[in-house]
């Protein structure tokens, strides 16, 4: 997609893609990650996710990236943290206690801007990328986190009955971008209650991605 499709439905509000309540899939399966508290959790496309809370409230820290500054500055205040902001020549980063979001463009990230990163949540990230773009955004992630652990939580559904996003991404591409690189686990495959947008039955995959050895 384009940076002005998601700075479009940012501006007009239309975000049906964002939570009132945290991703049942990242209560129950983050755990499974393994991470030790005080983590620092990269999160991708983060937009202005309710997740972020929840994993600041369980003790890690957290790394988003966001191409919306609309999205981060609505972040913030929900959060209730006045953040620092520093303008650098990808965008501009802000910071506040237990969490660091860089907005601009993810591809322009690198391991020595974002620093160590301990583990990945990708909720409605991969999915949001058409599919020329999530060989490149898989390739991206390995390279700036050095392979570390990652949850994936992503849909499955007939793509001829709707456009993405969300895209669906099946298991058989979750094996290409992923199998040489980790032990791939599917901890869920559950029915999206009434349907994708109310638009076409769809599932909801979780993911687990533990580095090979
Ligand atoms: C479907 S939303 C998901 C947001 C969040 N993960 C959630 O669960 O609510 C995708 C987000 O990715 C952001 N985005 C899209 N392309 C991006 C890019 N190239 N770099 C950084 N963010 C991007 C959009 O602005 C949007 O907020």
């Amino acid at each position: 997609m384009e940076a002005t499709f998601w700075h479009n439905k940012w501006e007009t509000n239309e975000i049906g893609f964002h939570e009132k309540d945290y991703n049942p899939g990242l209560t129950r399966h983050f755990g499974g990650l393994g991470l030790p508290s005080g983590s620092r959790v990269f999160v991708p496309l983060c937009g202005k996710t309710r997740d972020i809370h929840w994993l600041l409230n369980e003790g890690f820290k957290v790394v988003g990236a966001e191409l919306s500054e609309l999205a981060v500055k609505q972040l913030f205040e929900e959060l209730k943290k006045q953040p620092a902001v520093e303008d650098t020549a990808t965008g501009k980063i802000y910071t506040a206690p237990g969490i660091q979001v860089f907005t601009g463009d993810i591809f322009q990230l690198t391991g020595n801007s974002i620093g160590r990163i301990d583990g990945i949540y990708d909720r409605a990230a991969l999915v949001a990328l058409p599919y020329a773009m999530r060989t490149g955004y898989a390739e991206l992630l390995r390279t700036i986190t050095d392979t570390v652990p990652q949850l994936v939580i992503t849909f499955t559904y007939d793509q001829n009955q709707m456009d993405g996003p969300p895209f669906s991404v099946p298991a058989a591409e979750i094996e290409v971008l992923y199998a040489p690189f980790y032990q791939l686990d599917q901890v869920q495959d559950s029915e999206v209650k009434g349907g994708l947008k109310g638009q076409c039955e769809a599932k909801v995959n979780v993911w687990r991605l533990t580095p090979k050895a």
